[in-house]
This record gives C-alpha cells, sequence and structure tokens, in this order.
C-alpha cells in the first residue's frame, strides 16, 4: 500500500466493523466467525459463487437471519449480538444507525409510481425533509428515471425497476450502502450501466459495499475486492478471487 493511501485510511473513520460474526438459518450455520472493517469513502466489491453467504452478511447486518452472534458496529455503535428475538427485531435500530440495504430481486411495489417508490427509501427526518435535493441527485445518477417518474413501476423494464430499487435505497441518508447483486438478470450491457451508475454516486463520508457475482464489473473500479467463500472472507490477499486497485490520491 502507498504511503499517501496507509497515512489516508488512517485519517478515515470505521463506518462497519465486524467482529467474530456467525449468523445463519435453523440449524444451518452459514457465516463463520467472520472480520471485516470498512471505512468512510470507501467502495468494496464482495464476490463469490452462488450460495457461499453475500447475501446472509448482509442480512445479518440488518439483524434479518435467522440468528447471529458476534460483534457488530456501526458508526462506532454495537448493532450485534445475539438475536434471540427473531429476524428483523432491532432492523429499525440498525437502519437508524445508518444502515441502507439495497436486497437482491428489487423488493419493488407493482403499483406504486417510481417517483412514490424514491420517497420512501427517505425515512428518517432529515432525509425526508431533504427529498427533493436527494431525488435529483438520484435523477442525475440515473437519468431515465426523469420521464418515468409518475409511471407505476410494474410497467418498468427490469433495467429500470432495478435503477428505481438503488435508487430508493440511495434516498436513505445512510452511512452504509449494502448493495446485493446489482447486475443480476440483467442483460450485460444495462448491468454494466447500473454498476457504472453506483461507481458515480458520490460517497463522502458514507461507505459502499457491493456482492457482485461477476467480477469483471468491479475490477479497477472499487477500492479493494473481497472473495466470500463457505461463509469467510478470503481478504485481499486470494489472488483468483481478490485484488486491490490503487486510486489516484
Ligand atoms: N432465508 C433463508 N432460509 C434458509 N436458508 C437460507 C436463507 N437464505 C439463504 N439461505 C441459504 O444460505 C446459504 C447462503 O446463501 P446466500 O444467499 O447468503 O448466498 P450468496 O452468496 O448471497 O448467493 P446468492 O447470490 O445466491 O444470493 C445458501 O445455502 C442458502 O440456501
Amino acid at each position: 500500500m502507498a504511503m499517501g493511501q496507509q497515512a489516508q485510511r488512517s485519517e478515515r473513520r470505521e463506518v462497519l466493523n465486524v467482529k467474530g460474526l456467525s449468523a445463519g438459518y435453523g440449524p444451518m450455520r452459514v457465516i463463520h466467525d467472520l472480520d471485516l472493517i470498512v471505512y468512510s469513502g470507501e467502495r468494496v466489491g464482495l464476490v463469490g459463487l452462488n450460495g457461499h453467504g453475500k447475501s446472509t452478511l448482509f442480512l445479518a447486518i440488518a439483524g434479518l437471519t435467522g440468528w447471529q452472534r458476534g460483534s457488530i458496529r456501526l458508526n462506532g455503535a454495537e448493532v450485534g449480538g445475539t438475536r434471540s428475538q427473531g429476524p428483523g427485531r432491532y432492523t429499525h435500530l440498525v437502519v437508524k444507525r445508518g444502515l441502507a440495504l439495497i436486497p437482491q430481486g428489487d423488493e419493488i411495489f407493482t403499483g406504486l409510481t417510481v417517483e412514490e417508490h424514491l420517497d420512501s427509501g427517505a425515512f428518517t427526518r432529515r432525509a425526508w425533509r431533504d427529498r427533493q435535493e436527494r431525488k435529483k441527485k438520484v435523477l442525475q445518477i440515473f437519468p431515465p428515471l426523469k420521464k418515468l417518474m409518475g409511471t407505476a413501476v410494474g410497467r418498468l423494464s427490469g433495467g429500470e425497476r432495478r435503477m428505481v430499487a438503488i435508487g430508493r435505497g440511495l434516498m436513505a441518508e445512510a452511512s452504509l450502502y449494502l448493495v446485493d447483486e446489482p447486475s443480476l438478470g440483467l442483460a450485460p450491457k444495462i448491468g454494466k450501466g447500473v454498476l457504472d451508475a453506483l461507481m458515480s454516486v458520490e460517497l463522502g463520508d458514507s461507505a459502499m459495499i457491493i456482492a457482485e457475482q461477476n467480477v469483471a464489473l468491479l475490477e479497477r473500479r472499487v477500492d479493494r475486492v473481497l472473495g466470500m467463500h463457505v461463509g469467510k472472507l478470503k481478504g485481499e490477499a486470494a489472488a483468483a478471487l481478490a485484488y486491490q486497485t490503487r486510486r489516484e490520491i
């Protein structure tokens, strides 16, 4: 790592600090004793084959797995621990602490318009107050949505729906954005366009983790790529899965 980069990292804040996280569903353990730190301003890629636990890691951060244990600090506050009262019991608190989860499969409501979806993403008081400003930013990132604001999402193409789902996540006043498989199910050119848009998001003091099976879409465009294999992170050292790009500082 270059000296400048090292200095820059030491000044950066830990947005996410995961220690000893295990998580799963019923008797099945999917995540195994996982550690991960993500700093403010970082865009991190998470790659790995189907079923190796990328989505489960995101769900665990949001408190949505069947069970979990271990520490998850979001902006310095503990949001992890044992979830003995069922999935989702504390998710609203994690969201208040600064999490925006953009789940795999869009989770959109076909009868609502594009604008209603975007507004629904501005769920904190501050994000709601600033929603017009935030919508403008989302429309700069996804210009095709401009003409579709009054259109019901059920009438949109797959690529447009994905833009709505991601745009809704970006409406939150979040400091950690978890984006699960943004190119999934899209034609290659459309998927690349969605990834381009995610790369253009100005993170400022926030951070983003993008889970993606298509490594080529992340290559040289994110700060780090981590590989996920059978519920464990294969850090920057695993050449086949992980590499680090160096930004000009
Ligand atoms: N809600 C659930 N209940 C039970 N098992 C689940 C649930 N969600 C995921 N799993 C299982 O957990 C394991 C990890 O799945 P996960 O979705 O986290 O992997 P992934 O790396 O994100 O892959 P994909 O890209 O397919 O989502 C798989 O064996 C999957 O079948």
